[in-house]
């Protein structure tokens, strides 16, 4: 399959290309030339399907003349080695644990599909490549961890001095070897349009070789998708109408739902639950994207101003405003409803969410008022845990470390501090 670019001004290109350069010469995002729906018998049946049959049938017509269909099997079963539950928190809300992976947040899948992706084209081309990502906190450890150690590729993370949660600072800040953490004066936004400008910058560009492990990334970006379907086959059964809240911030993860939409996965609605950083909710109901800078909020990884991949899902639609607004609402929650919300689901089930989850569950509570009927799922983006101070404050419950964080907690953050542009390109040039 191909991919063009949404600015329309760059050729397009196969898969590989489209992993290597990130995003297009024009600066465009990367887009599928068709997505093609799977038969209907496949979400008949879905039940029957374990989870690396889904995944490899939802994403072989996007790679395929590129990774071959042994490969792909062999990379889906390294990525997807970890479960995603449906829990239930009332009868008809369940939240969809997406932490269960290696850094407790969304992000693994992704991550270590693209990382496999780049492995596996490096082996014939032995070219080096450097990944620039930026992070709002839970990308740029995901990524760190995702892509040690991969031979032929050095990786660069940008993110917001102050305004990650600790964790996710020690998580991106420890593994040393080819991960180099950049703590950058500014806010996310900030970080992200550095890395966008670092790929603009012929300088460099004739110096290196540059990609993105951000969500504009397709490898990054296409296998979200499959967490929609999972939950489906996990809740088809309930045999009521579906809908997904999903907390967002650079929108990608949604505009994968809508991609696991479009190949013909029954569900009603999405749901796109922000923070305040509220550019999307906004733009439901102006018709007008003005994007903003971010503020900076408990549930801190979807503290996005300008999100990314907004312009993907706009695409999807053909910019018909009417038809996004049946598939898709977006509203806004501050801390304070947030906090509340951490306690309600505490108090109806028992169950700890995170700040961004409760926010996932605040848009899926808004909603179901207009529509009780539907049964909602709100996706469980990271692990409680990697907020600790909030969410034991708000609950005043004591969390439990999992493993894979205890191994962060006692180790020595490394990071350079740049301010600005030139901060990140003397780096890059340096080393
Ligand atoms: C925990 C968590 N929830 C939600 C989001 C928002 O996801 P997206 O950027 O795909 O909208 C992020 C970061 O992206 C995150 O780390
Ligand atoms: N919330 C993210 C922000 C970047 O999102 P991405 O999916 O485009 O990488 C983070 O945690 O860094």
């Amino acid at each position: 399959m191909k991919f063009y670019s949404l600015n329309n001004t760059a050729p397009e290109v196969s898969f590989d290309t489209a992993v290597v350069n990130g995003i297009a010469p024009d600066k465009g995002l990367y887009f599928p030339e068709e997505i093609n729906p799977l038969p209907i018998s496949f979400f008949e049946n879905i039940e029957s399907f374990s989870n690396e049959e889904i995944a490899f049938k939802a994403i072989q017509q996007f790679v395929s003349g590129i990774v071959p269909n042994d490969v792909l099997k062999d990379i889906l079963k390294e990525v997807l080695d970890f479960d995603f539950p449906v829990v239930e928190i009332t009868p008809n809300i369940g939240t969809l644990e997406l932490f269960h992976g290696p850094t407790m947040a969304f992000k693994d899948v992704g991550a270590r599909f693209m990382a496999q992706c780049l492995g596996y084209f490096s082996r014939s081309t032995k070219n080096e490549v450097t990944v620039l990502v930026a992070t709002s906190g839970d990308t740029g450890g995901a990524v760190a961890n995702g892509f040690l150690g991969v031979e032929g590729v050095n990786v660069v993370i940008l993110y917001p001095s102050g305004k990650v949660s600790d964790i996710q600072e020690r998580q991106l800040t420890t593994l040393g070897k080819n991960i180099t953490a950049l703590e950058v004066d500014g806010t996310f936004d900030d970080c992200q349009a550095m890395v966008k400008n670092a790929f603009l910058d012929k300088e460099l560009l004739d110096e290196m070789k540059l990609t993105s492990a951000n969500s504009i990334n397709v490898a990054r970006w296409l296998p979200q998708l499959f967490y929609f379907l999972f939950a489906y086959k996990q809740v088809k059964s309930k045999g009521k109408e579906i809908v997904f809240s999903v907390p967002s911030g650079n929108f990608g993860n949604i505009c994968a739902g809508l991609v696991a939409q479009r190949l013909g996965m029954p569900v009603k609605h999405f749901i796109a639950s922000t923070n305040v950083n509220d550019t999307v909710p906004q733009f439901m109901l102006t018709k007008e994207y003005n994007p903003k800078p971010s503020t900076a909020t408990i549930s801190n990884a979807m503290d996005v101003g300008d999100p990314s991949n907004f312009i993907r899902i706009r695409h999807l639609f053909k910019d018909d405003f009417e038809a996004l607004k049946k598939n898709l609402s977006s509203y806004s929650f501050d801390d304070n409803n947030t906090k509340e919300a951490l306690k309600e689901i505490y108090n109806i089930s028992g169950y700890i969410a995170d700040p961004h989850g409760a926010v996932g569950y605040l848009g899926l509570k808004k909603y179901q008022q207009q529509h009780p009927e539907t049964y909602g799922i709100f996706l469980e983006t990271a692990h409680p845990v990697k907020f600790l101070d909030i969410v034991e404050e708000t609950l005043n419950e004591k969390l439990e470390i999992p493993a894979q964080i205890q191994k962060v907690m006692g180790k020595t953050k490394i990071s350079i501090k740049i301010s600005n542009y030139e901060g990140l390109k003397d780096f890059l040039l340096k080393s």
